[in-house]
């Protein structure tokens, strides 16, 4: 008898807080099955289809913000639309981290580190990271001839391939990663060290688990205590483990040999702040082992998939390859190297860039936010908790903004006196979460691109498709045959 008023209770007060939630004004969006979500959830998790896939066909349906719940009732709303992920951006209560089971494994469960973290410590080792990369870019010009060198290797290596097809996204990947390990900690690998494969290996294990949505353990943490030996938790935790020595190892190499007033990279420079940061900044040794991953794990994935497809779609456009080498001989020539002067003063070749990240769309569906307190967006209530999700590709491919955004054309980011229009950083994320690495990754991407054409003419190989865009997952979407074969020019 007890155990009936109970149950009726709870489901009378169930129904009751769905009713007055919708009677709150939700963005619109499919049916949501009481406690286990939207079928369309369901149907992604059962088929592994591609979330920008679903987000496209529902925004045709449900307009620029969709709202839809995850299992156990969990809200998620999904922003497809320029304006609306900028007003996003600039709510406070619309950027905290959704801080689940996996992310706060993945900040060492301290909210340690950049990627994973949130609050106040995140807000300063961001801080601290954006301030240190733009000085770091130490002086840009460290940066430029870390990556003039880097690159003249690359091409070396390429040219000894005497015209053989080359899988272009593993060929560059030592190239322009050992840039940013420079950067982070002064050292440089060797492709097939077995320690810089598996920092490879790990990094792109870790995005893969970054990009679910959900996982069990956010509803019984207990289950990863129980689970197998192959499932993410477990695997994660080997992988945590992994970078937790490297990371560790670098930072004692790096304190033994410190010189607080001359910081050789990010590492040094951290190592360097920690006596005078304040408390609640929690800088520290610990702190500085997560963030390191997180800057490592970013800048392998990041700038090594955009160069791989940058070179693909030079050499599937051959006449956007021509007016960019054309643009190349007449500002630098072929007996130079770039410059960081030339990177202005060349519009073509960096709107070839930025229409790069513009069609690929590297994270087509950013998530990172959570809203901490209940808020509203454009007159729809946004309930407290919140998952919100960035469907940046929706923005990047509306014909609304782009015209014809399945061309890839860099021109529409060039004014009518061929001068550059826009830098379009949706592709870095928007507000407080946004890429750290910005300026650091546009100038290494312009000197490798730069350094390449002016040595090597780029083909695909007969009968090559045409690269597709469309990623099966939300993080890193990477070409699916990145194969061409490089002449000398
Ligand atoms: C072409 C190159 C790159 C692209 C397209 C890219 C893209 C992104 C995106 C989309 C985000 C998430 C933003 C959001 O959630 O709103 C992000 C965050 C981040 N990136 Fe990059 N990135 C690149 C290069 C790099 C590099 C070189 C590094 C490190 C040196 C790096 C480190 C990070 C870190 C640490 C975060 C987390 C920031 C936070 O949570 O506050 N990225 N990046």
């Amino acid at each position: 008898m007890w155990l009936t008023v109970v149950a009726t209770c709870l489901v009378l007060g169930y129904v009751l807080k769905r009713i007055l939630e919708y009677r709150k004004n939700l963005p619109p969006g499919p049916f949501n099955i009481p406690l286990l979500g939207s079928w369309e959830f369901l149907r992604l998790w059962w088929t592994g289809g591609s979330l920008t896939e679903m987000y496209a066909r529902l925004g045709d349906k449900y307009g620029p913000i969709i709202f839809m719940r995850h299992v156990l009732d969990a809200p998620v709303v999904t922003i497809r639309q320029y304006d609306a992920l900028k007003e996003a951006a600039k709510d406070p209560l619309l950027n905290g981290n959704t801080v689940p089971y996996l992310y706060r494994l993945m900040s060492d469960f301290s909210n340690y580190g950049i990627s994973f973290s949130d609050g106040p410590k995140w807000h300063y080792n961001k801080k601290f990271t954006v301030a240190t990369l733009g000085k770091l870019g130490f002086n840009k010009q460290r940066v430029m001839t870390m990556a003039t060198n880097e690159c003249s290797s690359a091409v070396e290596k390429l040219l000894t391939k005497k015209g053989q097809p080359v899988n272009i996204e593993h060929e560059l990947f030592g190239a322009i990663t050992n840039v940013v390990m420079q950067v982070l900690m002064s050292r440089q690998f060797d492709i097939d060290d077995p320690l810089f494969k598996q920092l490879r290996e790990d990094g792109f294990t870790l995005f893969c688990i970054a990009a679910k949505l959900k996982s069990p353990y956010d509803f019984a943490p207990w289950l990863a205590y129980v689970a197998g030996e192959n499932s993410d938790v477990r695997t994660l935790r080997r992988v945590m483990d992994r970078f937790a020595a490297f990371c560790a190892q670098v930072i004692e190499e790096h304190e033994a040999t410190l010189c607080p007033d001359e910081p050789r990279d990010y590492v040094d420079a951290y190592l360097a702040a920690i006596p005078t940061a304040q408390a609640s900044h929690d800088m520290s040794k610990d702190n500085l082992r997560v963030g390191l991953k997180d800057m490592i794990v970013g800048g392998m994935e990041g700038p090594s998939i955009i160069l791989a497809w940058l070179l693909l779609l030079t050499a599937e456009h051959q006449e956007i390859q021509a007016r960019m080498v054309a643009e190349i001989e007449e500002v630098i020539g072929f007996d130079r190297s770039p410059t960081l002067d030339d990177e202005s003063r060349c519009p073509y070749v960096r709107a070839a860039i930025v229409e790069t990240m513009r069609f690929v769309t590297l994270t087509p569906v950013h998530r990172h936010s959570a809203s901490h307190g209940s808020t509203s967006l454009r007159g729809y209530h946004i309930p407290a908790g919140s998952m919100i999700l960035e469907d940046v590709h929706s923005y990047n491919h509306d014909p609304a903004v782009f015209g014809d955004p399945e061309t890839f054309r860099p021109e529409r980011f060039l004014g009518e006196r061929g001068e550059q229009l826009r830098k379009h950083e949706a592709t870095f994320g928007f507000g407080p979460r946004q890429c750290p690495a910005i300026a650091y990754s546009y100038t290494v991407l312009f000197i490798f691109l730069v350094g390449l054409l002016q040595r090597l003419k780029l083909v695909l190989p007969e009968g090559a498709e045409p690269q597709s865009n469309r990623g099966a997952y939300n993080v890193g979407v990477r070409p699916s045959q990145p194969v061409l074969i490089a002449l000398p020019r």
